[in-house]
C-alpha cells in the first residue's frame, strides 16, 4: 500500500475525522451475520477494523475476533473505550492489542499472511472494500482470497454513491461480482434504503470456494 494512502488514514485517526465509526453494532450485521451459519467459537478476521463496535458484537456471540488497523490510535481508542485488561505483544511486524477475545493487529493489512490467519475461518467486512482506491480493491479481493480457507464465509456490506468522490469509494455489484466471482460463491443479500447524501450500502454473503 502506498504510503501517501498510508498517511491519509493516519492524519483522518489524529485529527478525528472518523465520520464512518458507528456508536452500534452495524444493523447488517446484527441481520445478516446469524444468517451465515459460521459456528460460534470460529476466528472473525475484520480487516480494516478501525475501533468498530461490531468487534465486541461479534466476541459477545463466542467468536474469537482477529482485527487489522494501520493507525495505533484507533487501538488505543477501542481499548480505553472497552472495559476488560489490555494486553501487548509483538506477532512479526505487527504489535498485537489484546483485549477479552478481540485481538487487534496494528499494521498493513496486505503485510498480514498465511501463517498468522491459520486460525481463522470466518471474515466481516464493513466499510474496508470501499475504503480503498480502485486499483488496491483488486489486491485487496485476491488477498482475502488467500487468507481464507475452502468453504469459510464472510459477511460484505459494500456502497454505492453518486459521484466519483471517496472513500468511501463507490463499488457497483457488478464491481463485487468481478472482484470475488473467481474465488467465492456470492449472495448479494440487501439493499438498504439510501441515505439523504445518496450512499447506499449493500450486503452480500461470501462464501469461498474450492477446493478443487
Ligand atoms: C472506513 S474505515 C472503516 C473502519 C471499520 N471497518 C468500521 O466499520 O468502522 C477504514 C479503516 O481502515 C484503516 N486502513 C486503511 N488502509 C489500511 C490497510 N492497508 N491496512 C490496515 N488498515 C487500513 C483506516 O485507518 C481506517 O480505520
Amino acid at each position: 500500500m502506498d504510503s501517501v494512502h498510508e498517511n491519509e488514514w493516519l492524519m483522518r485517526w489524529r485529527e478525528g475525522r472518523i465520520g464512518f465509526h458507528r456508536e452500534a453494532a452495524h444493523p447488517a450485521l446484527v441481520r445478516y451475520w446469524p444468517r451465515l451459519g459460521v459456528p460460534g467459537d470460529t476466528k472473525v478476521l475484520v480487516p480494516l477494523c478501525g475501533k468498530s463496535l461490531d468487534m465486541r458484537w461479534l466476541a459477545e456471540r463466542g467468536h474469537p475476533v482477529l482485527g487489522i488497523e494501520l493507525a495505533s490510535q484507533a487501538i488505543a481508542q477501542f481499548v480505553a473505550e472497552g472495559e476488560a485488561p489490555a494486553s501487548r505483544y509483538r506477532q512479526g511486524d505487527f504489535e498485537v492489542t489484546r483485549q477479552g477475545s478481540v485481538e487487534l493487529w496494528c499494521g498493513d493489512f496486505f503485510h498480514f499472511h498465511l501463517p498468522q490467519a491459520a486460525e481463522v475461518g470466518a471474515f466481516y467486512d464493513r466499510a474496508a472494500l470501499i475504503a480503498l482506491p480502485e486499483a488496491t480493491r483488486q489486491r485487496y479481493a485476491f488477498h482475502l482470497a488467500q487468507l481464507m480457507a475452502p468453504g469459510s464465509r464472510g459477511l460484505l456490506v459494500s456502497l454505492t454513491r453518486p459521484d466519483n468522490a471517496g472513500p468511501p469509494f463507490s463499488v457497483e455489484a457488478a464491481e463485487v461480482e468481478r472482484l470475488f466471482g473467481a474465488n467465492f460463491e456470492l449472495v448479494h443479500l440487501d439493499d438498504a434504503e439510501p441515505e439523504p447524501n445518496g450512499f447506499r450500502e449493500s450486503v452480500w454473503s461470501l462464501k469461498r470456494r474450492g477446493p478443487y
